[in-house]
């Protein structure tokens, strides 16, 4: 099944990854549950996946969570002309508690393209912006105040944790050293400088900028990203329906990690997917973000079985 896939709303640009393989699942589903069938986009940023699987499946009915109102914003405009059949919730998918069971959860994990190009949100290395990096602006600690709040060793941690960054102490030590010289970050690039600089001089011009892992670190920590997910793990099998199926897209290893074990272990669950599912050279060269996508599916077992 191919399907155009760039999504393009007036100021929401963001192309949804690994699509035909999230629609050839959905069309895998037992007729049963396609026809009147139910689905959550537990991560709807702006509708990509939902519009093109409410094209594809025209008896589907939509239920969209997000936890960043611009996203929300964006999909309700996207999904506009499918009606009643999309409806969208501002919710961190952790607290979702839905009000039937649903043939199909999906999951795309992580940050939109445009959570990332718009310097004011704060997550980008290479534009500058304030210290932010909150998905939901209206809750939790700002990355600034993170970096105030939190003890040297605690921080060389969350960046080791969270960032598998080799460096992490040095960083830490720079950065609680420049907060009491000089006071906060002017903003994400005098931070992103401030890193780079705890790496020796021929490491600095790699293919990975050094600031990544460290970004990535404060981002999972400021959002909660780990747990939020261990969460949705741990709910989303009871959302489903018989035969209904989990499909979770990853971007790094820590999440994968959690999926993959999630999947082999939770009793209500029956992996489809033994290896995750990969992005095409093609979908790689046209998108550079579905490089590190991986997307593992799971089916909901019979309890009666
Ligand atoms: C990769 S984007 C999804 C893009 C979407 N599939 C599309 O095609 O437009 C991930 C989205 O998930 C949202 N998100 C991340 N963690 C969340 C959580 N715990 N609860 C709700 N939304 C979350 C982010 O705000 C972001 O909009």
């Amino acid at each position: 099944m191919k399907e155009e896939s760039k999504i393009v709303t007036s100021k929401f640009k963001h192309t949804p990854v690994l699509v035909n393989q999230v629609l050839e699942a959905i069309a895998k589903l037992p007729s049963e549950l396609l026809i009147k069938g139910k689905l959550i986009d537990a991560t709807i940023g702006g509708g990509g996946h939902s519009a093109l699987i409410l094209k594809g499946f025209p008896s589907l009915h939509i239920t969209g969570l997000d936890q960043d109102p611009s996203a929300i914003d964006a999909a309700s405009k996207q999904l506009l002309h499918f009606g009643s059949r999309a409806e969208i919730i501002s919710s961190n998918f952790a607290d979702f508690v839905p009000q039937e069971e649903v043939a199909f959860v999906l999951a795309d994990l992580g940050v939109s393209s445009p959570q990332i190009d718009e310097a004011k949100r704060g997550f980008s290395f290479r534009l500058n912006g304030p210290l932010d990096m909150r998905m939901n602006p209206k809750k939790g600690l700002k990355a600034d105040e993170l970096l105030e709040k939190t003890e040297e060793k605690a921080l060389a941690d969350l960046i080791y944790k969270y960032g598998e960054e080799k460096f992490s102490r040095r960083i830490a030590r720079r950065i609680k050293q420049d907060l009491s010289a000089n006071g906060p970050y002017e903003g994400t690039s005098a931070l992103a400088y401030a890193i780079a600089g705890c790496y020796p001089p021929k490491m600095r011009n790699g293919r990975i900028h050094p600031a990544t892992r460290t970004f990535q670190a404060l981002r999972i920590a400021i959002n909660n990203e780990l747990d939020a997910l261990q969460h949705l793990l741990q709910k989303a099998p009871n959302w489903l329906l018989p035969g209904g199926v989990f499909a979770v897209i990853s971007f790094h290893s820590l999440e994968d990690r959690l999926v993959k074990k999630s999947f082999l272990t939770d009793e209500r669950l029956e992996r489809i997917t033994r290896k995750p599912i990969q992005a095409d050279s093609n979908e790689k060269l046209n998108n550079p973000r579905s490089r590190s996508a991986k997307l593992r599916l799971a089916k909901k077992r019979n309890p009666n079985e």
